[in-house]
């Protein structure tokens, strides 16, 4: 939990003298307009429930601070919904799409700060740590969208595109919706590269709410097996890695045909670095930003449930000490535990896997030279635990959410701070705590700053090897941020460029 003075600015959420028009709508219900959102057609209205409305302000703001909740809203009304703190102040909608949220406790705080911002059909950026739930906050409401216009029409082109840097985030966002809501199935599809397109195209022709990694959407936009001009809820999951270069060219001409009065933008992400956000703003439409745990101008913030150990070596050492750390977590248990070992390049983490095979453990890896089918599988016998180590680039870094991952071992340090932010953010998720041990040599200097910096803000120790490196933050990013985590079309010819994944 962070400081109050965090927290200074939710008293935009707190008790407010009532404006003109809240006093003539009344205290208990408030709808928002097209108007004020700048959303024009058949935007649904939001009513807060009269018992949330009902609630002492003090139980509100006792949430606010908790979590150190912070909405920032340029609306000259402010932020007027309340957070939604539990399950029975959603709005009416069908049982069937409610039902597995019985599951859970209560919605996680990004859930509570946005869905009513969502519902309302604001734009909205929100940020907050790794493994908090962002998938439901933003697919909640594009289902409970879907559901609403199945009931009205049929539609004829896809109404929400949710749009995810890898393949794997991709599939695990497209299950995650249709497990939530069984009765949409049919009018969700997921579409990503390394695989044949015609079952993709025939899936489009039925699809309301369509999952996409960018560069297989783009083609199938050009040769016109989708329109995209219907819709009206885009989701950038991941937002700060889809603004990179590595793919804001793309992200720019799969929004073209979408026209900005009539959408709803909607950026989520664990990180959200300067460099992004002028770019994310000439998307968005008066965007509230929704933060959780502290300030987001600061530097990127690790999940605090999750150990982090640095240990600063030569690079010759690395791959004694990964076997030492294996046989530590793995040799002398039944049941051994989940362990995700990061590398950096291709032909590293082949390299590691090969080597981790060798000693005889369980392992299998994930990188952009394998084939899409060799990593759905290699990412399940994860899952399944039939492999309980996973050697991968980073393009298993971000989203996905593997059960009881307990470590993460950074063999090569990545190329921002960021991504190190996000893979050790494949443990300690959904309430647990996780372990993650990185290896720093003196090549990774250039980043130490920055890592001193996440370690510190998460009240880790910070050891004096690394200090001796310097705690100067390097402004300039990698060139490379973002190429490393593209989905090459492998129907397509290779260019000059060739992308890690
Ligand atoms: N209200 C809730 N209470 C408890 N667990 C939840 C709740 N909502 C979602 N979860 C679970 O939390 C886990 C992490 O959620 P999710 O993958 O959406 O995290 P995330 O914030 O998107 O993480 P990342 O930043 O790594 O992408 C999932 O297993 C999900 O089922």
């Amino acid at each position: 939990m962070g400081k109050r003075s965090h927290n200074a600015e939710p008293t935009e959420l707190r008790e407010k003298k009532k404006s003109k028009s809240d006093k003539h709508s009344g205290s208990t219900k408030e709808k928002t307009s097209d108007k004020e959102n700048g959303n024009s057609e058949d935007q649904a209205a939001y009513s807060q429930s009269i018992a949330l409305s009902g609630l002492p302000q003090s139980q509100i703001d006792q949430f606010l601070d908790k979590n150190v909740i912070k909405v920032t809203d340029p609306s000259p009304e402010g932020v007027k919904f309340r957070p939604l703190i539990s399950f029975d102040y959603l709005p009416p909608g069908d049982d069937n799409l409610y039902a597995p949220l019985k599951s859970f406790p209560a919605p996680t705080p990004i859930q509570a700060a946005t869905w009513p911002l969502l519902f309302a059909g604001r734009d909205v950026i929100g940020i907050a740590e790794t493994g908090s739930g962002k998938t439901l906050a933003f697919g909640l409401p594009c289902l409970k969208k879907l559901m609403e216009s199945k009931r009205n029409k049929k539609p004829s082109h896809p109404s929400t595109v949710i749009i995810s840097p890898t393949r794997e985030l991709a599939m695990q966002i497209y299950d995650q919706l249709v497990k939530f809501a069984d009765v949409v199935k049919a009018g969700v599809t997921c579409v990503y590269g390394g695989v044949r397109k015609d079952e993709q195209r025939e899936a489009l022709k039925k699809a309301v709410i369509v999952v996409a990694t960018p560069g297989r959407l783009k083609d199938l936009m050009s040769d016109e097996s989708v329109n995209l001009s219907k819709v009206k809820y885009l989701v950038l999951d991941e937002a700060d890695r889809m603004l990179d270069k590595g793919f804001e060219q793309d992200i720019k001409e799969i929004i073209r045909p979408m026209p900005v009065s009539r959408r709803q933008t909607v950026m989520f992400t664990a990180t959200w670095p300067r460099s992004v956000r002028d770019l994310a703003a000439g998307f968005m439409n008066s965007p509230v930003t929704v933060t959780i745990g502290g300030d987001p101008s600061a530097d990127p913030r690790a999940n605090t449930r999750i150990k982090q150990e640095v240990e600063v070596m030569d690079g010759r050492e690395k791959e004694g000490r990964l076997i030492q750390l294996l046989n530590r977590s793995q040799r002398g248990s039944n049941n051994p535990e989940k362990v995700l070992v990061f590398c950096l390049y291709k032909k590293e983490a082949i390299r590691v896997e090969r080597l981790i095979k060798m000693k005889g453990f369980k392992v299998a890896g994930i990188h952009g030279d394998l084939n899409q089918a060799d990593r759905f599988r290699n990412l399940e016998a994860f899952k399944s635990g039939t492999a309980t180590i996973l050697v991968a680039t980073d393009v298993a870094a971000r989203g996905l959410d593997i059960p009881a991952v307990m470590l993460v071992i950074n063999v090569t340090f990545p190329l921002t701070v960021e991504d190190y932010v996000h893979r050790i953010g494949r443990t300690g998720r959904a309430g647990a705590t996780g372990h993650a041990i990185t290896f720093f040599t003196e090549q990774d200097k250039a980043l130490s700053g920055g890592l001193i910096n996440v370690l510190k803000a998460a009240k880790q120790n910070v050891p004096e090897d690394l200090l001796k490196f310097g705690t100067t933050v390097k402004k300039k990013q990698h060139d490379a941020y973002g190429a490393f985590f593209k989905d090459v079309d492998t129907d397509k010819k290779a260019t000059k460029i060739t992308f890690d994944d």
